[in-house]
Parts: C-alpha cells; structure tokens; sequence
C-alpha cells in the first residue's frame, strides 16, 4: 500500500514523461505514424503517462473551461449544493455529483488525509447528460460543453491511436464500445494550503478506472510513480514531479487499458500535491471508458501461448463500486490469473 502522503517536494525530482506530437497522426507518411506509434507504445508500456501537444483543443475554450469552473467552486457552499440536490434513483448514475471538502470534514468517518473538492459530470451523450450540469455560472453549461465536446473528440481519436499501437486497428468492435462508452468529467478545484488548519490539500494516491483520462491542469502539482523495473509492486517506486508544458495535456492508461492490453500497458499511479500557496489549483480529468456495464477483458487478439489472458473480465461499474470502499489495492489486481 502506498501511504506516504507528505510533500516533501525537495526531495521529488521531476520525471521525463514523454511528448507526443499528435499533428504526426493525421500526416500521410508511413514514417511519422510508424514513429508516434513507437513513442505511444514505450510511454504506455513504461510509463502510463504522456503529453500531448497539438491536440487540436484550443487555447482560449481551455481557458474558459478552466475559469468557469474557478467561478462555480468560489461560490458560496449553500448556491452550490442547492442547485444540484435532486435525487437520481441509482447513484453510481447520477448526472452530476458534487464533494466539498467543507462538507466532508463534517463527516466523522471521513479518513482521507488529502483533501479537494470536486465536481463530476456526465458527459455522453452530451444533449441527455448537460441539462443537468449546474446552470450557474450562467455561461458553465455552454463553456463546459464546448471542452466536453472536444475533449471528447481528442479521446476518440487516442483511443484509435492507442488501440493501433497494439496492432488492434482492426478490431472495430473495441472502437464501437469506446464511442457508445461512458465520458465522465471531473472538475478538481484545490484550494490554497492554510497554515492554520490541520487540511492538507490534494489528491491521495491511485490509478484511474478509465480505459484513458485526458487531464487538463491549471497550475503543477501533478506527481507519478516510477515504478521502473517493478510495474506490479505499487509500493517499490518513486514518486516524481510532472512538469507542467505549455499548451499540452497529459494521458493517462487507465485499469481497464491494462486489462484491455492484457498486461501490455499499466495504468499509472498519481496524486496530486500543488505547489502554490496562494492561488487555487483547478484540474479537469476527463475520464473515457466502455458502457458501464460492459465487461472490459483482455483483447482475444492479445492471448497467446506466450502471452496468456491475465486479468479476469470486469465491468466500469464494478471499478467504481470498489474505488469507494477505498482499497488499497486495485480492483484489477484481484482479478490476476497469473
Ligand atoms: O488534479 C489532478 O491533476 C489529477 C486528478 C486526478 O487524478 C483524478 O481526478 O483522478
Ligand atoms: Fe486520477
């Protein structure tokens, strides 16, 4: 189990994650793709994470979707939570949920040592799921749809070049469950550390239940662990800094592309300890899955003699429904056959 939470940020050192260019993808030379494809396989094999620049979101709706947000969480607590009590039958799919820490610290069982608040949404379709997204700020719906939509569209289009990395660019029926598949958008706000209080803001370790997340941040504070040679030992690496790059977002293999893989690509561990002391840390994860009743297994095409299956079947559902029992190991791992 992973417990060290303390930032002792001096002793962090910053980690390479890899660049990738995603303007090579839509050039006609069999060179370039060769090349991006390389480069996506080695970042997902070893690291779980990469960067990616010219991803075709553009500056300005990013900065909307980031201001937006900023402006929905700095509203008074009582605006926020009215305008999204409604009861939704079964929670696990509930449009939007929202978790303040304020609120949160009012919980006696809460153990979390990080703490941040945040705002999940729905997301595909995008008609059925926006009118229930907060209506206030006035321009949050529209603003927030815009990124959602090419958030969306940027996902579509990894999950393609993902699955061709593993030489799966024909199985179509992995792209179609990707595009009917759940899109949940979470936006993180971390407020600024006080002194005064006992709270220690961020984001605790863990992999996401994503076959992907496409992360957008407004300030660093982004840490992953190297696990080198020990990709199956969570508790053997070393935690480094991502530096924030200009204009770039960072992908995350999520559990169910490990699965997926069957093993090939290791979804990354993370956790989030911002660095400034004075403004507060807004982040957008953007998580791509499957229906949330499908069951994610290792592709056919990737069991073999050498390679058999190595994980058990498991749907999205059954991932969320483990990550609030709050584990310390991934459900993932449960489910090994070998
Ligand atoms: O805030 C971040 O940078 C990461 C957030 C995250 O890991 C998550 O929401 O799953
Ligand atoms: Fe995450």
């Amino acid at each position: 189990m992973i417990s060290t939470v303390d930032a002792h940020d001096d002793l962090i050192k910053p980690m390479n994650v890899p660049i990738i260019d995603l303007s090579l993808l839509s050039q006609e030379s069999d060179h370039a793709k060769f090349q991006i494809m390389k480069e996506i396989h080695e970042a997902c094999q070893k690291w779980g994470v990469f960067n990616v620049i010219n991803h075709g979101i553009s500056e300005f709706v990013i900065e909307e979707a980031l201001e937006v947000n900023q402006n929905f969480f700095d509203m008074p607590e009582i605006e926020k939570e009215e305008m999204l009590e409604t009861n939704y039958g079964d929670e696990m799919l509930s449009p939007v949920k929202l978790v303040t820490f304020q609120r949160r610290a009012q919980r006696t069982d809460s153990t979390e040592v990080l703490q941040r608040d945040l705002l999940r949404l729905y997301a595909n379709p995008l008609e059925d799921f926006m009118n229930f997204w907060p209506k206030n700020p006035s321009d949050y719906r529209e603003k927030m749809g815009k990124y959602t939509k090419e958030v969306r569209k940027l996902g579509i289009q990894l999950f393609g070049a993902i699955m061709e990395s593993l030489n799966l660019g024909g199985a179509t029926y992995l792209k179609e469950n990707f595009n009917q598949g759940m899109h949940m958008v979470v936006a993180n706000r971390y407020s600024p550390y006080q002194e005064s209080t006992n709270i220690k803001i961020g984001a605790p370790p863990h992999s996401d239940h994503s076959i992907i997340t496409i992360l957008l941040q407004s300030s660093p504070g982004l840490q992953v662990l190297d696990m080198a040679d020990n990709h199956d030992h969570h508790n053997n690496g070393t935690w480094k800094s991502v530096p924030k790059l200009e204009a770039s977002l960072q992908v995350f293999v999520g559990d169910h592309l490990e699965v997926l893989s069957n093993g090939i690509y290791k979804s990354v561990w993370h956790r989030v300890i911002p660095i400034s002391t004075s403004n507060a840390r807004i982040s957008m994860a953007s998580f791509h899955n499957f229906q949330i009743d499908e069951i994610v297994e290792p592709a056919k095409e990737l069991i073999d003699n050498d390679r058999p299956k190595k994980f058990k079947g498991s749907s999205v559902r059954d991932l969320l429904k483990y990550a609030s029992s709050q584990k310390p190991v991934r459900l993932i791992d449960t489910h090994r056959i070998i």
